[in-house]
């Protein structure tokens, strides 16, 4: 019996700019991918019987078809089902870390591990942009998983263009355990509230979405300069998830006067997070939060930035 274990990164956006509406009703956009250390472990092994099956303790989190560790293996069954008969069905356990529909591709990467984990299990040997190719069928988020680290991303926001590594920058996350955004509802809501200021033509939207390649926190990137990345952080999703919940405004705001470098919202929310210079100043800034907002339902971690994706931890035939 094959089984392999693997980390699974969540990621935050340091940079997400909606250019406009997309023919295919998703939205242009122009982001700033960043991988982190708080990470979920996804087991994953063959089984005796032809059938799929997730497991995992954590409350909101699905064990059905509608885990999106589930789709991608229902798709590889789909995509290779020689393979699928050959090596039997898959069982899959999710050890989740990461806060659920919290903004930080929590369900992408566990999909993105079970593309990852199948492909060694059945010996596959997908490359990376197959691999990608596949995770864009399953979500925006989920072809950036594969590979992670820091990149570029165009499109729905799985074109992706890698940038030079930004490792071991120190990161602090928030979030209210009772709070879950909806990305489908950011979206729509931004669409309703914005959209009248869309490009719609596609050679345009195109044309704006490469302009982050010479943006100034791309620069910044390329310099590892810190103090200028924390002052370039951008989400357009803020202009309507900070006003529907007051909470993740005011947490923003206690980053800000905690000292750290700079704090934004990741993708659709609710998690804040604030960059810092050292592992010192993160710990202060943790603190001060804890200190100002002492509310049990607050949770907060202390991160790192990482230069990888979806890593294998063990590996048994
Ligand atoms: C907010 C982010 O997490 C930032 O990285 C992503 O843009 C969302 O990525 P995701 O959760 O993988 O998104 P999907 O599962 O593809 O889509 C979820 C919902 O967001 C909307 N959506 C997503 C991506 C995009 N470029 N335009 C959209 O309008 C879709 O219409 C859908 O209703
Ligand atoms: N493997 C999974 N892990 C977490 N949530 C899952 C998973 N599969 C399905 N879900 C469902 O998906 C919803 C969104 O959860 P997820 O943690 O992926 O959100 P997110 O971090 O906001 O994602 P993104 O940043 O990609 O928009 C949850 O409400 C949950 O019920």
């Amino acid at each position: 019996m094959h089984s392999y274990s693997l980390i699974a990164p969540a990621k935050i956006n340091l940079y997400l700019e909606i250019i406009g509406d997309r023919p295919d009703g998703y939205h242009e956009l122009a982001m700033i991918l960043q991988s982190i250390n708080l990470a979920d472990q996804i087991d994953i092994r063959s089984a005796s019987t032809d059938t799929i099956r997730v497991r995992c303790k954590h409350p909101q989190v699905p064990t059905d078809k509608s885990n999106l560790a589930y789709k991608a293996a229902a798709l590889m069954a789909n995509r290779f089902p020689d393979a699928f008969a050959q090596y039997g069905g898959v069982e899959i356990t999710i050890n989740k870390q990461i806060p659920v529909a919290a903004g930080l591709a929590g369900g992408s990467t566990n999909a993105a591990a079970v593309l990852v984990g199948i492909d060694l299990l059945w010996e596959l040997g997908l490359t990376q942009s197959e691999l990608e190719e596949l995770a864009g069928q399953l979500g925006s988020d989920v072809p950036f998983c594969i590979a992670g680290g820091t990149a570029i991303a165009t499109g729905r926001g799985n074109e992706l263009s890698p940038l030079p590594n930004l490792d071991h920058l120190s990161v602090v996350l928030g979030k209210y355990r009772s709070l879950a955004v909806s990305t489908a509802w950011a979206y729509q809501t931004y669409r309703q509230q914005f959209g009248d200021s869309y490009l719609t033509d596609t050679q345009s939207l195109t044309s704006r979405a490469s302009a982050v390649h010479s943006a100034a926190i791309v620069k910044a990137i390329i310099r590892k300069d810190g103090v200028q990345i924390a002052e370039k952080l951008h989400n357009d999703l803020e202009r309507v998830v900070l006003p529907e919940y007051p909470q993740v405004a005011q947490l923003r705001q206690v980053f800000q006067e905690a000292g750290a470098l700079g704090a934004m919202m990741s993708g659709s929310g609710p998690t804040v997070f604030a960059l810092c210079e050292s592992h010192e100043q993160a710990q202060q800034v943790k603190q001060y939060v804890r200190t100002a907002i002492p509310d049990p339902d607050l949770e907060l971690w202390l991160a790192q930035t990482c230069t990888t994706g979806i890593q294998i931890a063990t590996g048994a035939k």
